[in-house]
Parts: structure tokens; sequence; C-alpha cells
């Protein structure tokens, strides 16, 4: 589902003499339906990076980054959209949304496309339920919400519906334990599912719940 061969990533500070900053090089792996690669390696060793090159705001300087099928290094933006909308969620740690739109839209969103809105709003409320957002913050834009608010509503529109591949940057970071119970659960679900998962987890415990395996990414050159 995702086969990543030789992928190399360096950054150029151009407004810093063109400095070259190489970040990733040599990184192979591959992640079948149904389990879950967690990145490991110390920090700025280019994990956040790696999920950016795959998720395809990064663009790979060599290597080829096959997910669902496309290349996402040799891709074009508009199969890169049509991917991400069909094929792929990503959960990012940071809510970026636009201001005024209700959280109960924000969630079902993602869903609208393939299912109709009374539907998708329907499965909104049943996430936003699980994940204990109190009903009175559902028309609310989540702009003001708390940190762990915002994660959690993040979460929901990751999960709304269900994507052959789906990449986690540390899904239970600001979390309490029983929302991080959820995720994980909502994780092991997606996996059963047969969702193919790449996933940043500092967090040991939940790492060992739900990775079936570990891929530090700065040994992946050595
Ligand atoms: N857009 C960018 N421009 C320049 N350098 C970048 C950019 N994005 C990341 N880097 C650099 O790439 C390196 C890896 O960063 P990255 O965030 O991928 O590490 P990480 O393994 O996720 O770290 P952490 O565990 O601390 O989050 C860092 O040295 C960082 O400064």
């Amino acid at each position: 589902m995702i086969e990543l061969r030789d992928v190399s990533k360096s950054f150029v500070l151009h407004n810093q003499g063109s400095a070259v900053i190489p970040v990733l090089s040599g990184v192979s792996l591959s992640v079948g339906p149904g389990e879950c690669v967690g990145l490991a390696g110390p920090s700025g060793a280019g994990k956040s990076t790696l999920m950016r090159v795959i998720w395809g705001n990064y663009l790979a300087n060599g290597g080829s980054v096959m997910v669902a099928g496309t290349d996402i290094a040799r891709a074009d933006p508009r199969a890169i959209i049509a991917l991400r909308r069909e094929r792929m969620a990503y959960v990012s740690q940071f809510l970026r949304v636009v201001p005024r739109v209700p959280t109960l839209d924000v969630v079902a969103e993602p869903l609208m496309a393939h299912a109709p809105e009374d539907e998708a709003r329907e499965a909104a409320r049943a996430l936003l339920t699980r994940l204990r957002i109190p009903e009175r913050l559902w028309s609310l834009s989540p702009t003001t919400f708390s940190g762990g608010e915002q994660q959690r509503v993040n979460i929901a529109r990751g999960f709304i519906r269900p994507v052959p591949v789906m990449l986690l940057d540390e899904p239970t970071a600001s979390l309490d334990a029983a929302n991080r119970d959820t995720v994980l659960s909502l994780i092991e679900e997606a996996k059963a599912r047969g969702t193919a998962v790449i996933g940043i987890f500092h967090d040991a415990e939940a790492r060992a719940r739900v990775c079936d395996r570990l891929v530090d990414v700065a040994g992946c050159a050595a």
C-alpha cells in the first residue's frame, strides 16, 4: 500500500547563502494493508519530513514514493489532490481550518464527497461523541478550542471515512488517558479494516499497542 524506495530529501535555504540541509537519505520501507509502522529516530532525524514527503507537501529529491499505486515523487499536483481526497488521510498535530466553519462540518467534510450530507453529519456526531467533544461545541468553529479539543477534532476528521492509507503525527500527544484509549481503538479499528498506517508516536505505550514494526528513519541509509 505504501512502498518507499531509496528516498532522499534535503532542504536548500535560499535566504541563508543556499545552505544545504540533508535530512533523508536511502529511506526504504513498505507498509501493507492492516499494518502500522512507527517512525523512530532521534529529534531532527526527519520523521515529520518523511510524513510530509508521503503526503506530497515536500517533493523527494530522489527515490520513489508509491502510495496506493501512485508515485508521489513524480505525480502531478492534481493526481496528489485526488489521492488525498479518495485514498489518504493525514492527521497532523495541529488543526488548520477555515475560520467560522462549525466543528460538525469540519469533521463531516471529508465524507461529504462520498456520502449524503445527513449521513456524513451523523457519522461526525458519532465520532465527536466518542471523542468526548461536548455537544454544545459542535456548532462553533474549533479555532478557539483547547489544544486537546483541536487535536480530537482533527482526529475525528481524519477517521470519518475509511481510507487505504493513514498518516498520523503524534495522534495522542495532548490527550488524557480516556481519549488516548479511544484514539488507539480508532487506529486498531482502521487497521482491522485494512488501512495501512504510518505514524510518529513518542508515547511508548501507544507505540507498543498499535505499531507492528518500527523503522528508524536515521538508520535507513546505513
Ligand atoms: N521546510 C524546511 N526547511 C528547512 N529545513 C527543514 C524544513 N523542514 C524540516 N527541516 C529540517 O529537517 C530536519 C528534520 O526535521 P523533522 O521535523 O523532520 O525531524 P523530526 O525527526 O520529526 O524531529 P522531532 O522528533 O523533533 O519532531 C531538521 O533539521 C529541520 O530543521
